[in-house]
C-alpha cells in the first residue's frame, strides 16, 4: 500500500509562500492528525499534495496520472458541497467511479463496500433520503462515508469532525483510527486537540509555513508548543481512555 511523500514541498498564494520546502512522509498505518492555527497551510498542503494547486517540489500523489490517483487517495474538502439532489445511497456508491469500467455498473465488490460504508458513519436509516435534504452534520457523514466507500490506499480529510456532533466525532475517529490500523495511510487536518491526541497515532503541526512540529501526541503537545502556536495553556492527561487535551486559556 502507498502512502503520501512530500519532497521540498512549498506552495505560494500569489507571491507569498504559504508552505516552504516541506519534506513529509505518511505511510501504511499512520493516523496522522495535521494541526495549526488558522491560516497555517493545513488545506493548501492537502490540496497542493493531491494536485489541485500549483506547487514546487515533489508530491507522490500529484505525480500520479488521475486515473491512479483516484484508485490511491480518497479526499474530504472542508467546504461540504453536495450539487445534486441524489439519494444518501447513490452519493456514496459515487465513490465507486474510479473502479468502475467505462459504463460499467457496480458489481458485488462495489456494493459491499457501499454497504460497509454506509455501515461505518451509521446511515443504514439514511439510504432513501435526499442527500440535500439532510441537517450540516448528516450530510457530512455521508460525504465522509463517499470517501471510505472509494477504499483507497490514502485518506486525506479537511476537518472531518466539524459540524458532528460528540458521538458522532469519537465514531468518526474511531472508524479513522481503525482504518488506519488496516493498513491505510490517514491524513487528517483537525481543530480539536483532544480528538487529534486521543485518536491519532501521530501529529504533525504547521506553523509560519513550515512544520515546527511532528511526532506522537504527547511529544507533539508541549506546554511551549501549545503557547507559542496556538497561544492557549491545556490540561493534558494520560488517563485510562487515552490522552485528554482539554484547553483552559489563552497566554499572551
Ligand atoms: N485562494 C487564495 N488566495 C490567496 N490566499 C489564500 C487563498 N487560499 C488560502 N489563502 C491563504 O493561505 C493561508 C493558508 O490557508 P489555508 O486555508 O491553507 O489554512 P488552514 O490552515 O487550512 O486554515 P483553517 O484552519 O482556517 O482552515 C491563509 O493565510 C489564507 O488566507
Amino acid at each position: 500500500m502507498s502512502g503520501l511523500v512530500l519532497t521540498d514541498f512549498s506552495v505560494a498564494h500569489g507571491p507569498c509562500d504559504v508552505l516552504r520546502d516541506i519534506s513529509l512522509s505518511v505511510g501504511p498505518g499512520e493516523c496522522v492528525g495535521l494541526l495549526g492555527p488558522n491560516g497555517a497551510g493545513k488545506t493548501t498542503l492537502m490540496r497542493a499534495a493531491l494536485g489541485l494547486m500549483a506547487h514546487r517540489g515533489q508530491s507522490s500523489i500529484s505525480a500520479m496520472p488521475l486515473s491512479l490517483r483516484a484508485k490511491t487517495v480518497a479526499w474530504l474538502p472542508q467546504t461540504r458541497e453536495i450539487a445534486w439532489p441524489v439519494t444518501v445511497e447513490n452519493l456514496i456508491a459515487l465513490g465507486r467511479l474510479p473502479h468502475l469500467a467505462p459504463g460499467g455498473t457496480p458489481g458485488d465488490a462495489d456494493k459491499a463496500a457501499i454497504d460497509s460504508a454506509i455501515a461505518r458513519m451509521g446511515l443504514e436509516g439514511f439510504r432513501t433520503r435526499i442527500a440535500t435534504q439532510l441537517s450540516g452534520g448528516e450530510q457530512a457523514r455521508v460525504l465522509i462515508a463517499r470517501a471510505l466507500a472509494q477504499a483507497t490506499p490514502v485518506l486525506m480529510v479537511d476537518e472531518p469532525a466539524a459540524g458532528l456532533d460528540p458521538a458522532h466525532q469519537i465514531t468518526l475517529m474511531q472508524t479513522l483510527a481503525r482504518e488506519a490500523d488496516r493498513g491505510r495511510a490517514i491524513i487528517a487536518s483537525i481543530h480539536d486537540l483532544g480528538l487529534a491526541a486521543r485518536f491519532c497515532t501521530r501529529l504533525v503541526v504547521l506553523w509560519r509555513g513550515g512544520i515546527v512540529a511532528d511526532g506522537p501526541p504527547l511529544s507533539v503537545l508541549t506546554p511551549d508548543l501549545l503557547a507559542e502556536v496556538f497561544h492557549i495553556r491545556a490540561h493534558i492527561a494520560q488517563t485510562e481512555d487515552g490522552v485528554i487535551v482539554q484547553p483552559l486559556g489563552l497566554v499572551s
